[in-house]
C-alpha cells in the first residue's frame, strides 16, 4: 500500500521521452524525495532500469501503464511489474472484473518475500474525456459520474485500492466505496493554467474540497519555467 507520508504528496507526471530528459527534470529538485510517476511514454523507452535508479534515489513511484487486456495476459504481465517493487501500477476498469481480479493474483505472485504488494487502482473515465464524448463514442448511455461511479464499484467489488478519476466524482466514490479507497485525481491545474487535452479538470484545493485523496499533476509543472516553484505552488495549495 502507498506510505503514509508519501501519500500525501502530488504526483508529478514524468512524461518526457527519455531517462535523461526525466533526470534532468529530477535533478531540479536537489535530491528531495518525491511522488513520481511513469507513463507509457518513459517506460517504454528507459524500462526497468529507469525504475530501478528512481528507487536507488528514493522516489515513490506509480507505474502507469494502464493494462487492459484478456485476464491471463494481464495476471502474467501483472507478475512482471510486481518484480519492480514500484508502489502502484493501474488497469482499466473497462477490462471487467475478470480482469482486475486477475491483475491483483499476478501482483500477489510476483511480489518478493517481505515486501508489500503494489497499490492496484483501475482507471474510469479519463479525464480527458467529456460526458458528450463518452456518449457519443463508447454508446455509455448515462451521466459520466454515474459511469465513473459503475467502474469504481466494479473496481472496489474486484478487490482493488482504488480508481483514477476526476474531482467531479470523488466524493460520490468516497461515500460508496469507503474512505479507504483511493480517488486518485489527474486533470489537475492551477488557475489560469492552460487545460491542454484534459476535460475534466480543477485546482489542488478544489481537488482536495471535493474528495479526492491524491492528486496527478504533469505539464503545469514538467513544462514551467522553473519547475520546483510550480510544485512548491502546487503542494501549498494541495495541504492547505
Ligand atoms: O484519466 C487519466 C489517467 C491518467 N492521466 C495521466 O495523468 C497525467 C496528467 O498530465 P497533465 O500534463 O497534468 O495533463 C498524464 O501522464 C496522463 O497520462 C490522465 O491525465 N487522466
Amino acid at each position: 500500500m502507498v506510505n503514509g507520508t508519501f501519500k500525501n504528496l502530488p504526483i508529478i507526471a514524468l512524461d518526457f521521452p527519455n531517462g535523461g530528459e526525466a533526470e534532468q527534470f529530477l535533478n531540479n529538485f536537489d535530491g528531495q524525495q518525491l511522488f513520481v510517476k511513469v507513463g507509457m511514454e518513459l517506460y517504454y523507452q528507459a524500462g526497468a532500469e529507469f525504475i530501478k535508479a528512481l528507487k536507488d534515489n528514493g522516489h515513490m513511484i506509480f507505474l502507469d501503464l494502464k493494462l487492459h487486456d484478456i485476464p491471463n495476459t494481464v495476471h502474467r504481465a501483472m507478475k512482471v511489474l510486481a518484480g519492480l517493487s514500484v508502489d502502484m501500477v493501474n488497469v482499466h476498469a473497462a477490462g471487467g472484473s475478470e480482469m482486475m481480479k486477475a491483475a491483483i493474483h499476478g501482483l500477489e505472485e510476483g511480489t518478493k518475500a517481505g515486501q508489500t504488494r503494489p497499490a492496484l487502482i483501475a482507471v474510469t473515465q479519463l479525464t480527458s474525456t467529456s460526458e458528450e464524448q463518452m456518449q457519443r463514442e463508447q454508446l455509455i448511455n448515462c451521466s459520466i459520474d454515474k459511469s465513473v461511479l459503475h467502474y469504481a464499484m466494479l473496481a472496489r467489488d474486484s478487490g482493488l485500492d482504488g480508481v483514477v478519476c476526476s474531482a467531479f466524482e470523488a466524493a460520490a466514490i468516497e461515500k460508496n466505496a469507503g474512505s479507504g479507497f483511493l480517488r486518485v485525481t489527474p486533470g489537475i491545474r492551477m488557475a489560469g493554467n492552460n487545460s491542454n487535452d484534459q476535460k475534466r479538470i480543477v485546482t489542488p484545493s478544489d481537488a482536495r474540497d471535493m474528495g479526492s485523496s491524491m492528486i496527478v499533476i504533469g505539464r503545469p509543472v514538467t513544462q514551467a519555467e522553473d519547475p520546483v516553484l510550480s510544485y512548491g505552488k502546487v503542494l501549498t495549495e494541495w495541504e492547505r
